[in-house]
């Protein structure tokens, strides 16, 4: 995350006493990462107890889309998946207003992001991944992805002048290949529900049991599910395979992690042969996806503190070696 919106402990510290039931903020630290909204670190004292939130002010979505993501995360919190909980207050409200935008707080998960994962923390995603679609089946609302093809088709027309020409025949190319996929009688088989649509490395925490370093790491959880949506889950396993699965030189796949990813998955929710037969395409779409968000960041930036835009030639990479595949 970025800070776009400050906040002074001093501007929240009345409104957490006297609204909620997390006792009394002691301390509010601007959160560096992440590029979306503005996230704080929300430290409190409860019963002489200290207890961790985060509190994000939404800087894009709006009051009437954010139920969707925070309904999800007490959905999926219930069920077990290891996710942020949003906090109500006293009047059961899990959405707020805070310096004239929507706000909310969660549980902070425990852990660390792994930025150079091994096949192990690939297995863990991986099941967790397929446990959570299996957990959203009786999620009773739906949300499209806000950054999936209407929105491709909406960006690549402002971000094409930036491009040279190599670069605007292989974003035009690709776009026209993937609405033709996303109107195939194949996509229209493909399994959906709610999915993730992020699931980044940084978007992901693992930690030791009881603090313990010597013992084996464990999933601490997955978080940001500001971009989730009900889309194909093949998209979301696409996404997550493009970034934990990445070979030495951080384009092509590596068969080591992305073996034991979709191993760990498919041990949980076996894909279905129209799954298979989509996948070389799915990943297209799920590096196309990226391209175009980190290039709309990158020649269309908003103004922030903290903020460090993504790498677009990143994933015009990833493109570039899944259409090799
Ligand atoms: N629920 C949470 N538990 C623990 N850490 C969190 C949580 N939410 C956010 N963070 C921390 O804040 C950082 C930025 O959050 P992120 O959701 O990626 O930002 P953005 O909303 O801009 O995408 C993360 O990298 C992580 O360190
Ligand atoms: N994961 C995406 C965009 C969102 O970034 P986040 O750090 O806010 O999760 C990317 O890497 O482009």
């Amino acid at each position: 995350m970025a800070v776009f919106t400050p906040v002074e402990l001093g501007e929240i510290s009345d409104w957490i006493t006297r609204d909620f039931n997390i006792g009394r903020a002691s301390d509010l630290r601007g959160i560096h990462g992440g590029i979306e909204n503005s996230n704080f670190f929300l430290d409190t004292i409860q019963d002489g107890k200290n207890q961790e939130y985060v509190l994000t002010i939404f800087e894009r979505l709006s009051a009437e889309q954010l139920p969707y993501y925070l309904e999800l995360m007490r959905h999926l919190a219930n069920k077990s998946i290891p996710v942020p909980r949003p906090i109500e207050n006293k009047n059961g409200e899990i959405l707020f207003s805070l310096k004239n935008k929507p706000a909310a707080i969660v549980t902070k998960l425990p852990g660390a992001s792994q930025l150079k994962p091994s096949p192990r923390h690939c297995a863990l995603v991986g099941e967790m991944l397929a446990k959570m679609h299996l957990a959203g089946a009786d999620f009773p609302q739906e949300q499209a992805n806000l950054r999936s093809l209407p929105w491709w088709q909406e960006t690549v027309p402002q971000i094409l002048p930036h491009l040279d020409a190599e670069q605007k025949t292989l974003l035009s190319s690709e776009l026209a290949t993937q609405a033709g996929f996303f109107q195939s009688a194949s996509y229209a088989l493909l399994p959906q529900g709610a999915s993730h649509c992020d699931l980044f490395r940084d978007n992901v925490l693992f930690d030791h049991p009881s603090g313990d370093h010597s013992s084996e790491e464990r999933l601490g959880g997955f978080f940001d599910f500001y971009f989730a949506g009900t889309d194909k889950f093949l998209f979301d396993l696409a996404v997550t395979a493009n970034d934990w699965c990445l070979a030495e030189n951080r384009r092509d796949l590596d068969e080591e992690r992305l073996t034991a990813l979709m191993h760990a998955y498919q041990a949980v929710r076996p894909l279905t042969n129209d799954e298979q037969a989509s996948w070389a395409l799915m990943l297209r779409a799920a590096a196309l996806r990226f391209w175009i968000s980190r290039l709309w960041d990158f020649y269309l930036p908003r103004n922030a503190q903290m903020l460090t835009p993504h790498d677009p030639t990143h994933f015009e990479q990833i493109l570039l070696s899944r259409k090799a595949l």
